[in-house]
């Protein structure tokens, strides 16, 4: 394993197209084997920023580093390389897909990474649905849904996981045995991760808890230290 940060912002700014100016000269080093929570007012840029680490937006200036590599050097065809076998999402966005079994839809990114297809009934069972993996999606309430999208998201052992209120259809003792998987991976795997939330039960799984504000990322008190 090279020995660098496995994600680097270097001045990252973003305004959108109605000239609101949402992220401004933001900087910041997560360290492998680290999980932070990002907390901050509704509106300040937690979901912008995790958009930008994952690839789905670009920011005006600045640079993005994952292991080494800056983002925005890579092809299209590089960059969807990195976020496959690299990237870990948690987001509302990324929805399981409708005609594949659980078990298909948590094997995914195994198969499209070549990797042993057995670790994702391991994961399905981490997240409390064994006997399920043949249902299909329709099958399952919201909060099961979700916890298809983190087994999914956890299976390949990525090296950065992206969370955005991972579990905010989840009840409270779900929640945090959830919390506590992505927590372990995260620390077993040598991983780095963000997770985005405005619970402060689910902040405080992390190492550390970080306030977005205009002036950037700042550090608070509470993270588990762990
Ligand atoms: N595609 C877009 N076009 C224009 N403005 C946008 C776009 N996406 C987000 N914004 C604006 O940028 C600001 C930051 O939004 P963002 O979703 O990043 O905030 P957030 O901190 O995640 O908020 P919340 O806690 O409510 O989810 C908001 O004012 C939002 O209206």
């Amino acid at each position: 394993m090279k020995n660098t940060a496995t994600l680097e912002l270097r001045g990252i700014s973003k305004t959108y197209g109605n000239g609101r100016q949402v992220l401004s000269d933001l900087s910041y080093t997560l360290a492998a084997g680290e999980y932070v929570a990002i907390m901050g007012d509704s509106g300040v840029g937690k979901s912008t920023l995790l958009n930008l680490i994952a690839g789905l937006d670009a920011p005006d200036t600045g640079e993005i580093w994952v292991d080494g590599i800056a983002l925005s050097a890579n092809d299209d065809d590089a960059a969807t390389r990195l976020r496959r076998r690299h990237f870990g999402f948690i987001f509302q966005a990324f929805h399981v897909l409708p005609h594949l079994t659980l078990l298909q839809n948590v094997s995914l990114p195994l198969l499209l990474n070549h990797l042993p297809l057995d670790r994702a009934e391991t994961m399905l069972t981490a997240v409390g649905l064994k006997g399920r993996e043949q249902d299909f999606p329709r099958q399952l309430s919201g909060g099961e849904l979700q916890r298809v999208a983190i087994a999914r998201a956890l299976v390949h052992r990525p090296r950065l996981i992206l969370a955005d209120e991972p579990t905010g259809n989840l009840d409270p003792d779900t929640a945090q045995e959830i919390l506590q998987l992505m927590r372990a991976e995260i620390k077993a795997n040598g991983a780095a991760g963000i997770i985005v939330t405005h619970s402060q039960a689910a902040a405080a799984t992390a190492d550390r808890i970080l306030l977005l504000t205009k002036a950037g990322l700042q550090p608070l008190e509470g993270g588990s230290n762990a």
